[in-house]
């Protein structure tokens, strides 16, 4: 996992450092870091030519360091302040530091206008972004390469971060050793987290409950189904309402049973519920009182992890009886809403998601307030806990964004958390697979069942020994 900092965060650690009197040498090692991967950019150093803009403040300082390391191996450096701009020499140079401003912007700025030719490195975050919300101070030099200094910054990852702020690299990410409670995902995080089954294996070990489904919306819950026999390698039961002439479809996978419910009677529901490991409960269900009060009761008498996707958002009614059922069972409760959701299911509580501002904090509230963990899907997905800390997931791509990709991150999920990983942790790694599954695919396009089989062949594509057997030859 990487770190993820606000600027907050970096100014209190920051002031750490500088009461430790360790300031110079940080500067010292900053500029290191940016001068290597300078002249990896530039694939060499000899003669090269940089300019170099350095701003009032520690960023300024920085590249005003690099600048030193570049010239003792032979780069011909030029370091201007942003009120003497030399355009002639921008113009002749190989490559441009912005080392303006960093976390500490707080007013507009103009950056230079640079001929498209020349590229630009980045110091921290791209001089003129909002290092925590990710939208810009007027103007904004967009970065070829970022190297952020300890740990990413929020802003880099949303809203217009991500698109200014070109490849980012993490320079000394040992720097900060504590302070922040935001992590990004990474590829490793699956290799660690996710454990090879071992000997003593079955499939009631494995085993998820799903509750989905109804007249005209069988798709979703099969989707969501088959994701999760996939990912659980366990046993999967559907429940649906059935209605006369309604048939869960063809293409539910044969080891999953499914049970249609004639009656939405909750014991029944509930008594066959307990058996399994997690639960996913809401794609295509519907929205009946009878529904609501049947969803209610199962995750009121059960014990396991249960995940709530659409109509079963729709069910918990609002976050209050939300926190109220939540905090008086054992195990979690995730629900993954998109944006729509969030804001239908939070509002009148004060917590929105709004384009242009922070939506990592709006979940950690909403999290914090309805005392279960929120998943609030996007190109960046945020994974927040009641605890406030949050997992962000960046691994998606455009391709996501078709009917029923949702369903199959329900089943994911599930699945991950029927095999024993936490469920904060579950959604987060689920969420991340998901996104690694739409690219994994290749094509010009996908289809929401053929999301299943790109979470198993990029898992299967890790250098992992994902089944434990006898050692013996
Ligand atoms: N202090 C430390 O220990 C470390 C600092 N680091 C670097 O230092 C940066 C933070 O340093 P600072 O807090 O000095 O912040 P900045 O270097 O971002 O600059 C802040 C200064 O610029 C002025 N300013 C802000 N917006 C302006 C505008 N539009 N026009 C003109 N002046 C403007 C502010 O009044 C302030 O004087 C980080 O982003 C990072 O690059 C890192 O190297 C890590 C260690």
């Amino acid at each position: 996992m990487k770190k993820v900092a606000y600027a907050a965060d970096v100014r209190g650690l920051d002031a750490d450092i500088s009461q430790r009197g360790e300031l110079e040498a940080v500067v010292a090692r900053v500029g290191f870091a940016v001068a290597r991967i300078t002249m990896k950019m530039l694939s060499g150093a000899y003669g090269k030519r940089v300019y170099i803009e350095a701003g009032p403040g520690n960023n300024g300082e920085d590249a005003r360091s690099a600048a030193r390391f570049l010239s003792e191996r032979g780069v011909k450096v030029i370091v201007k302040g942003i009120k003497d701009r030399d355009m002639g020499s921008i113009k002749e140079a190989d490559l441009f530091i912005d080392g303006s401003f960093g976390v500490g912007i707080n007013r507009e700025f103009e950056p230079v206008k640079l001929p498209p030719h020349i590229p630009v490195l980045s110091v921290d975050v791209p001089s003129g972004l909002d290092a925590d919300l990710g939208t810009l101070w007027g103007g904004c030099l967009a970065a070829d390469v970022t190297a952020t200094v300890g740990a990413l910054k929020i802003g880099l990852l949303q809203n217009q971060g991500p698109l200014v702020s070109g490849k980012v690299e993490v320079a000394l990410e040992d720097l900060y050793t504590s302070g922040t409670s935001v992590s990004l995902i990474e590829d490793t995080d699956v290799l660690e987290h996710l454990g090879e089954g071992d000997l003593y294996d079955h499939k009631w070990r494995h085993s998820v409950f799903v509750l989905a489904g109804s007249e005209g919306m069988f798709g979703a819950a099969e989707l969501s189904a088959n994701a999760s026999y996939r990912l659980a390698s366990g046993i999967v039961h559907l429940y649906y309402p059935s209605t006369p002439g309604g048939r869960m479809g063809v293409t539910l996978s044969p080891e999953i049973v499914r049970v249609g419910l004639d009656s939405l009677w909750a014991e029944p529901v509930i008594d066959a519920a307990r058996h399994f490991k997690s639960t996913v409960i809401g794609p295509g269900l519907g929205r009946s009182l009878q529904l609501s009060n049947l969803v209610r009761r199962l995750l009121n008498n059960t014990e396991m992890p249960a995940l709530l996707d659409a109509d079963g958002i729709f069910a918990l009614g609002d976050p209050a009886r939300l926190r109220r059922i939540a905090t008086s069972r054992n195990a979690p409760i995730v629900i993954t809403p998109h944006e729509g959701e969030f804001n239908a299911f939070f509002e009148g509580s004060g917590v929105k998601v709004v384009r242009g501002e922070d939506r990592v904090k709006a979940a950690v509230r909403a999290a914090e307030m309805c005392g279960a963990i929120v998943l609030l899907k996007g190109s960046l997905t945020v994974v927040a806990s009641p605890h406030g800390a949050a997992y962000l997931v960046g691994s998606g791509s455009s391709r996501l964004g078709v009917g029923g990709s949702g369903d199959v991150l329900s089943g994911v999920i599930g699945g991950l958390m029927a095999r024993g990983v936490e469920p904060a942790l579950a959604s987060a790694l689920g969420a991340h697979i998901h996104g690694r599954a739409s690219s994994f695919l290749g094509g010009y396009s996908v289809r929401a069942s053929d999301l299943i089989e790109g979470c198993v062949g990029w898992l299967s594509s890790l250098d992992k020994r994902w089944h434990r057997g006898l050692d013996v030859i």
